[in-house]
């Protein structure tokens, strides 16, 4: 049925539509903005990519998992048809217009929830292997499956999102079986006037007024952040990149959650012919991954009874209306027919306490149970 009306399209019912036609797309309120956006793929082949390709000539919304494989590949998701805030009537006529694709169930690969005991012996583990020098951080993460068939409450879950968290990236994205959703604090790379932007961000306490005070935060907490700063300092100068400003530590709010953060800059046009490998160096980060950070990547393969997929990978919108805003996938969850999958982990060190450990990531879960809870009454 062709529209023409005076009624705006939103971008809400843009997801809905495509989802109800399992299209490529991905819609994202970028952090302290007003208008989401949705970029919509025609074709319903996936558009690898590669570290070498030159990023800096691609269009596009960019998903990357934690670690590269076939089953979970980089890939752009083509801009065919963008809008900002509202699609055009022409927009959303062309949407009407694309073939419904088949789902993908992902279904044989359940992501494998892990309960309080296990989650605590994999921290004892963890810190034991600490101990003997062998690290000095990993960062364990745990799923938790919630059951129910979510897909038709996505857009209003969306709209949520960006009113519950004005300073985080929203995000869905969906991919054959790759259907995801989230809010993320943790830019990863951003560009703006010729500067580009990265942050440290780890340490985790419950929001108050007191914990805003980077007093009230005790030298594990720092080190845990300290860690990720020393990190991506070492990845700059690798890259020779000048005139590096830091700002940091400093508190910053996540919702219900506080986080230590630094923020670095540096000149964006170093990077124009390296982006790519540039992205694969800084990520991930000991923010979601380890030090030494090989070692960590086998450890928490061997660890986790789960995937980690497109968690703690990369996402975001590059090269549309000339910004590169690319997030870490946290606060996240996967979407499956018959159930949620949400992602959440925390950083360890010679001096965690695994039952807080525990309550971290129960906390962090809250960033998105809170929504569902909104949804569902
Ligand atoms: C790995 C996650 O958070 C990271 C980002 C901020 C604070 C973190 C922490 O305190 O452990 C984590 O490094 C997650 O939310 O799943």
């Amino acid at each position: 049925m062709q529209i023409t009306s005076t009624e705006k399209i939103s971008v809400s019912k843009g997801i809905s539509v495509c989802l109800e036609k399992n299209l490529i797309f991905a819609a994202y309120r970028l952090p302290n903005q007003q208008d989401p956006e949705i970029v919509i793929q025609k074709s319903p082949k996936k558009n690898r990519i590669h570290k070498d390709d030159n990023y800096y000539n691609l269009k596009g919304f960019l998903v990357a998992p934690f670690a590269e494989t076939e089953k979970y590949p980089s890939f752009i998701i083509s801009p065919d048809i963008y809008a900002s805030k509202h699609l055009s009537d022409e927009q959303y006529n062309e949407l009407q217009s694309l073939k419904v694709l088949p789902v993908l169930s992902d279904e044989s690969h359940l992501p494998v929830a892990v309960g309080h005991d296990d989650y605590l012996g994999q921290i004892e583990n963890i810190i034991g292997q600490i101990e003997q020098g062998n690290f000095e951080k990993v960062v364990l993460s745990r799923v938790k499956v919630l059951p129910g068939n979510y897909i038709s409450r996505l857009a209003h879950i969306f709209d949520e999102l960006t009113c519950a968290y004005p300073n985080a990236f929203i995000f869905i994205f969906n991919a054959g079986p790759h259907l995801w959703i989230g809010a993320t604090p943790e830019p990863l790379l951003k560009a703006q006037n010729g500067t580009m932007h990265t942050v440290s961000l780890a340490g985790t306490r419950a929001f108050s007024e007191q914990n805003l005070n980077i007093g009230a935060w005790n030298s594990k907490e720092r080190l845990e952040q300290e860690y990720v700063t020393r990190y991506i300092s070492k990845v700059l100068s690798k890259f020779n990149l000048a005139d590096v400003e830091l700002v940091g530590p400093y508190t910053k709010q996540a919702g219900n959650l506080v986080h230590l953060r630094t923020d670095f800059s540096f000149r964006s046009e170093e990077l124009k012919n390296c982006l790519g490998k540039f992205l694969k160096e800084l990520q991930p980060t000991p923010a979601v991954c380890g030090m030494p950070r090989i070692q960590s990547l086998e450890l928490i393969a061997k660890l986790e009874k789960h995937e980690r997929a497109y968690y703690a990978g990369f996402i975001g919108p590059l090269g549309l209306n000339n910004r590169l805003s690319i997030f870490v996938n946290i606060r996240c969850m996967k979407v499956l027919q018959k159930r949620l999958a949400l992602f959440v982990g925390g950083g360890i060190t010679a001096d965690s306490d695994p039952e807080d450990e525990w309550k971290e990531t129960e906390l962090k879960a809250e960033t998105l149970i809170s929504v569902l809870r909104k949804v569902e009454e």
